[in-house]
């Protein structure tokens, strides 16, 4: 965008709608000193005002819960098509449902990327299925305990993050449908998350969920309930860790997986959570797909949404 006066410089608004958890874990002050420095200006989107009386954007970012935020988006993005929007809602829908969410991964065809990555067995327990008939389904899907029980959808609260390990099949009557069940993949308590901002990818290491052996199954019944991983899991990048374990994900396997997962979503900007099956070296799971992740805890995130924003804005001349 032009800025009026002598100079002629360029300046790039980015509008943005966030919860104010959102903005406090992104937009710190000294990414905002950063990003200005460069001519990026982010311009908070006042909700009680109509948005096609907002602006001029170059881009816009948000991420909030709900139809009616989903509606007024919609509409601006087709009034103003030259905004880059970041990312489209119909996109970001598919990831607020966990069934949709793994779809694309399992329908990728990763063959030689040095590696295989493919999505847990998984079954979906609709929102009318009575719990009494999910030992019924499990068994007939062919799964095996112990199960990784998660609600459906992802809306941003709390709850969509409640998940538990359901060991044995008495558990399962406690479930509350709607939701995802997945088998649960030994992964030896660490996991991947590939963060995504445009092309560019970082991975980080997490501390996530121990191996379960024979002897838990034996011993250990009911329903374990854990509260948000992600969050808790302190990050295991300095930890002197199994090389088997912690090594990362080969880099052409990424770049291809990141690619494929952009273009098939159409989005700029998410995190896959990716567990390497224990005692494997190259058998990859996707468990989980997040639209706008915590960008604070990636290192050197300021550097690279300065670059992606002003990249956005080049390529659009
Ligand atoms: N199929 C699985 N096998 C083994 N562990 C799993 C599986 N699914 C989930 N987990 C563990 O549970 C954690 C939470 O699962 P998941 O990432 O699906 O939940 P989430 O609430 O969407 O997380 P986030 O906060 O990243 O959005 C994972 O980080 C991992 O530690
Ligand atoms: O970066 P990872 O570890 O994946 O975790 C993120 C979740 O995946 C996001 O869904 C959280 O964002 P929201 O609270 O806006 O949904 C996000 O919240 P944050 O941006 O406030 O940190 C994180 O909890
Ligand atoms: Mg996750
Ligand atoms: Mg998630």
């Amino acid at each position: 965008m032009k800025l009026n006066g002598e100079e002629e410089e360029e300046k790039v608004v980015v509008g943005y709608a966030l919860t104010s958890k959102k903005k406090k874990s992104f937009l710190k002050p000294n990414f905002i000193a950063l990003a200005r420095n460069k001519g990026i200006f982010f311009v908070a989107i006042d909700l009680n005002k109509p948005m096609l009386e907002q602006g001029p954007f170059d881009v816009v970012l948000h991420k909030l819960p709900g139809k009616e935020w989903r509606e007024i988006i919609e509409d601006y993005r087709h009034k103003h098509p030259e905004v880059t929007i970041l990312d489209p809602p119909d996109a970001i829908q598919h990831l607020l449902n966990r069934q949709s969410m793994l779809q694309n991964v399992a329908e990728l065809n990763l063959s030689d990327c040095h590696g295989k990555v493919g999505v847990p067995q998984q079954l979906v327990i609709t929102k009318n299925a009575s719990a009494s008939t999910i030992p019924y389904e499990v068994t007939k899907a062919g799964m095996k305990l112990p199960l990784v029980a998660k609600p459906l959808v992802v809306d941003g609260s709390a709850k969509s993050h409640e998940l538990c390990i359901a060991y044995d099949e008495l558990s399962l009557l406690k479930l509350e449908p709607p939701l995802v069940l997945q088998e649960f993949v030994n992964h030896g308590g660490l996991l991947f998350k590939i963060y995504i901002v445009g092309e560019t990818i970082k991975v980080v290491r997490r501390f996530s969920l121990p191996n379960v052996g024979k002897h838990e199954l034996l011993d250990v019944d009911g329903l374990f309930r854990f509260p948000r991983v992600s969050c808790a899991a302190a990050s295991a990048d300095e930890a002197d860790l199994d090389p088997n374990i912690a090594e990362h994900p080969p880099k052409p396997l990424l770049e291809r997986l990141a690619r494929d997962l952009r273009r098939r979503l159409g989005l700029h900007l998410f995190n896959i959570d990716m567990i390497r099956e224990h005692g494997t070296k190259d058998v990859f799971y996707v468990i989980d797909i997040n639209y706008f992740p915590g960008y604070g805890k990636m290192p050197e995130y300021e550097q690279i949404f300065i670059d992606f924003l002003l990249s956005l804005v080049k390529n659009k001349v």
